[in-house]
C-alpha cells in the first residue's frame, strides 16, 4: 500500500491533513512504517503554531512528565535516578559491518536495527506519539538542516520547542526536496514518578548510513532531545563530508574597544564551562553548545544551531552569573531538571542562598543525609541538573547574530578542557595547524558528571568532541587542517585553561578571570596588544594583564599571581606530548603525518627552552 494510503487509515483525519501538506514521499514512508510499528494510542503532529507549541506544553504536565512549580511558566521534569546523564556504553553508531574504529562505540548495522526495532516494537501501547518539525541552525539558510522527532515523550518534545526553530513550513516549503534527519525516541514503560523504568534496556543508536538516530528507554536529555547529540553525531558525519565544521562549541560576541564586535567560539568538553564563559557579563552569547562553521568567500562564518539553552544549573549563583540567576528568577518558560523542589520553589546545589533540609528530588523524596543503594549521600540537586530556556530571555542575547542567516565571521576559536597542571590560563597558537594539534586535537580534561561513570580522570578528548565523534579521528582532523586552507584569513586559535591548581589543590584563578582573558584575545586577534613568544604559543604581557584586570573586573592582579599561573611548566607538557602522540600513533593510527611534525616542532622547542632556561620558566625570563 501507499504510504499516504496507509497514514490516511492510521492517522485520524486532522491529523493526516497535516501530513498530507507536506509533499515529501520519504517522509511519508517513515512515518507510515513507524507509527504502525511503534503502535501509539494517540498521535499528535505539531505544526508551528503557537497552540501546537502549547499542546505539547500542556501534556507535558497532564501526563505528569512535568510538574507545575510556583513562577508562572516554571515545569519541573525528573528523570530516573539511573538517568541522570548521557549513557556512553550504550550508545552505538551503526555501521555496516560493524567495521571497528578507534575510540569509536561502533555496531554492526543490521544487528544494532533489529535489536532496536525489537525494543521498539509497540512500545508506544497506550502513550500518544508527537510528531514535531525542527531546523538546525537559522532558518533558510546555508546552515539550515530539517529534522524530524517522534517521541512519546511530552518531556522531550516540549524541550525541543524551547532549544530549535520550527519546521514545519520550512517541511512544507522544502516539500520533495527536503533532506532531513530523523529521530525516533521512547521513553518506553514509566514507573509511578513517571521516569523511564527498563534501565537495563536503554538504548541510543545511530544509523549514519538512513541519518536516524533510535533513542529508547531513557529520558535523560542528552540520550533524547533528537536535535541536540544525536544530532551531533550526524552533522559531524555531514560537516567532514563537505568540507565544513560542526562543533562542539559555544558562539559568543566579545566587545573590543570603541564598539568594535568581535566573535568567538569556544569548545571545552561537558560541563567544563561553555555555558559558563558565554554567558559572562559584559559580553554577550549567540549560543553554549552547538556551532556550525562554514566557509564562505574565504571567510569562516559561524552559527548556532539552537536557540536555547539546556545549561546545568549547579553552582549557578547571584555573584558569578547574575544573568542566568536573573532568567531562573522571572516568569518566563523553563524546565528544571532533577533539581530540588519545596513548596513550589526550585533548589539547586551551590546556588548561594540556603537550600531547605527536605523536598523532591531526582531521587524523589529528600531529606539531607538520605543515602541512595550504593551508601553515597545524595545532595539536594544533581550534579548535572539542568534549566531548559530560550535564548531569546536572555537579556545578553545577540539575536542579530542569532538570527542571521549567514551566520557572523569567526574571529577567534578557543580550546580548552579540565586540567590542573599543565596549560597556563590563556595562550594563542603560532597559526592555524599549530593551534589544530596542540591546543585542538591535543585536547585532554578530567571526565565529569555529565556522562555515567567516574569523574575526575584526565581523558584524552580532542577538540572537546570525542563522545560524540563519528567518523575516523584522523579524517575529522584533516578536514580540520584543509579548513583553514579554504579562509583568506583564518581564525586565530587560542587554548584556555580555567582549572589550574597549586600543589593544595587550591584554584589558580577566580571564575570570573575569564572575563580578562576573552578582552585579551580579542585585542589578540586584531593585533592590538603585545605577546610573549614562548615554545607553546603567545602568552599576555603582565603589563596588559593587570591593566585588563582593573578596567573590566577592577582587580589589582599581582606579578606573583601571573607568574604562578602563566609559568611554561615543561615537564608536564613534555609528558602531555607524549601522551598525545603515543595516543595518535598507536591507538588511532590513521592521522596526517603533520600532526606528528607539528608535536615534534613543539617538543623541540620545549627541550631547547629546557637547556637554556630549566623546567619551570617564568614568563618574565621569556620575555626579556
Ligand atoms: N573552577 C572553575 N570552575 C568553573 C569555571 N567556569 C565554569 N566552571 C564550572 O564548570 C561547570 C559548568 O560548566 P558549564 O559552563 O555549564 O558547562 P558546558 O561546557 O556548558 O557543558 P555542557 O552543557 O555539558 O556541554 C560548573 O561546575 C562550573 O562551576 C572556572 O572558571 N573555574
Ligand atoms: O547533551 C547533554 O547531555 C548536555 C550537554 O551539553 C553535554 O553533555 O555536552
Ligand atoms: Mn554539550
Amino acid at each position: 500500500m501507499e504510504a499516504l494510503e496507509k497514514l490516511k487509515e492510521l492517522l485520524p483525519r486532522e491529523q493526516f491533513e497535516k501530513i498530507k501538506a507536506i509533499n515529501n514521499p520519504e517522509l511519508h514512508a517513515f512515518l507510515a512504517e513507524w507509527i504502525e510499528w511503534l503502535e501509539p494510542d494517540k498521535v499528535f503532529v505539531c505544526t508551528d503554531s503557537p497552540e501546537d507549541e502549547h499542546y505539547v506544553r500542556w501534556k507535558a504536565l497532564y501526563y505528569g512528565e512535568e510538574k507545575m512549580l510556583e513562577t508562572p511558566n516554571h515545569t519541573v521534569h525528573y528523570d530516573n535516578y539511573y538517568d541522570q546523564a548521557r549513557d556512553k556504553a550504550n550508545t552505538k553508531l551503526l555501521v555496516p559491518g560493524g567495521k571497528k574504529i578507534p575510540f569509536l562505540n561502533t555496531k554492526d548495522r543490521d544487528e544494532g536495527l533489529k535489536e532496536i526495532k525489537e525494543l521498539m516494537k509497540g512500545i508506544m501501547r497506550g502513550k500518544e506519539l508527537f510528531i514535531c518539525f525542527f531546523v538546525l541552525g537559522p532558518k533558510n539558510s546555508v546552515f539550515t538542516i530539517p529534522a524530524v522527532q517522534l517521541t512519546d515523550s511530552a518531556y522531550v518534545a516540549h524541550s525541543e520547542f524551547i532549544l530549535y526553530r520550527k519546521g514545519y513550513e520550512e517541511f512544507k516549503r522544502l516539500g520533495r526536496n527536503a533532506k532531513f534527519f530523523k529521530f525516533v525516541h521512547s521513553a518506553g514503560e514509566l514507573d509511578e514518578r513517571k521516569t523511564s523504568k527498563n534501565l537495563d534496556k536503554r538504548r541510543i543508536y545511530i544509523d549514519l548510513v538512513d541519518e536516524t538516530v533510535y533513542s529508547v528507554n531513557t529520558q535523560y536529555g542528552g540520550n533524547t532531545i533528537g536535535l541536540k547529540k544525536p544530532a551531533f553525531r550526524l552533522t559531524i558525519q555531514k560537516a567532514v563530508r563537505e568540507g565544513w565544521l560542526s562543533e562542539h562549541m559555544f558562539l559568543m560576541r566579545v566587545n573590543g574597544p570603541n564598539g568594535r564586535k568581535t566573535y568567538f567560539t569556544g569548545a571545552y568538553p561537558s560541563m567544563c564551562g561553555k555555558t559558563s564563559t558565554a554567558m559572562i557579563p559584559w559580553e554577550n552569547i549567540v549560543g553554549d553548545d552547538l556551532t556550525f562553521i562554514i566557509p564562505v568567500n574565504g571567510i569562516a562564518r559561524g552559527a548556532n544551531v539552537e536557540k536555547g539553552v539546556f545549561g546545568i544549573i549547579q553552582g549557578v549563583n547571584p555573584e558569578d552569573d547574575p544573568i542566568i540567576w536573573k532568567v531562573l528568577h522571572s516568569p518566563v518558560e523553563i524546565i528544571f531538571s532533577n533539581v530540588l523542589v519545596k513548596d513550589g520553589k526550585p533548589y539547586w546545589n551551590d546556588m548561594g542562598v540556603p537550600i531547605p533540609d527536605e523536598g523532591e528530588n531526582h531521587s524523589g523524596k529528600w531529606w539531607r543525609g538520605k543515602r541512595d543503594k550504593e551508601g553515597n549521600e545524595i545532595p539536594p540537586s544533581h550534579k548535572n541538573a539542568r534549566f531548559t530556556v530560550s535564548l531569546e530571555h536572555f537579556p545578553n542575547v545577540d539575536l542579530e547574530a542569532l538570527e542571521n542567516p549567514c551566520g557572523v565571521e569567526i574571529g577567534g576559536m578557543i580550546f580548552g578542557g579540565r586540567d590542573k597542571d599543565t596549560w597556563p590560563p590563556v595562550r594563542e597558537a603560532f597559526d592555524w595547524k599549530h593551534g589544530v594539534v596542540t591546543m585542538g586535537a591535543a585536547l585532554e580534561s578530567e571526565t565529569t558528571a555529565a556522562t555515567l561513570g567516574k569523574e575526575g580522570v584526565r581523558a584524552f578528548n580532542p577538540m572537546a568532541i570525542l563522545d560524540f565523534m563519528s567518523v575516523p579521528l584522523g579524517e575529522y582532523i584533516e578536514n580540520y587542517l584543509k579548513f583553514g586552507e579554504k579562509l583568506k584569513k583564518a581564525p586565530k586559535i587560542f587554548a584556555v585553561n580555567y582549572f589550574l591548581r597549586d600543589e593544595n589543590g587550591n584554584w589558580l584563578n577566580h571564575k570570573l578571570d575569564k572575563a580578562v582573558w576573552l578582552k585579551w584575545m580579542e585585542l589578540r586577534v586584531h593585533g592590538d596588544v603585545d605577546a610573549i613568544e614562548t615554545p607553546i604559543g603567545y602568552i599576555p604581557k603582565y603589563e596588559d594583564l593587570k591593566r585588563l584586570f582593573k578596567q573590566v573586573l577592577n582587580k589589582d592582579y599581582s606579578r606573583e599571581d601571573y607568574e604562578k599561573q602563566f609559568t611554561i611548566r615543561v615537564p608536564e607538557l613534555l609528558a602531555k606530548i607524549e601522551r598525545i602522540e603515543k595516543i595518535y600513533r598507536e591507538q588511532v593510527k590513521e592521522v596526517p603525518e603533520e600532526l606528528f611534525e607539528i608535536l615534534e616542532e613543539e617538543r623541540k622547542r620545549l627541550l631547547e627552552a629546557r637547556e637554556k632556561y630549566g623546567d619551570y620558566i617564568s614568563p618574565f625570563v621569556l620575555e626579556k
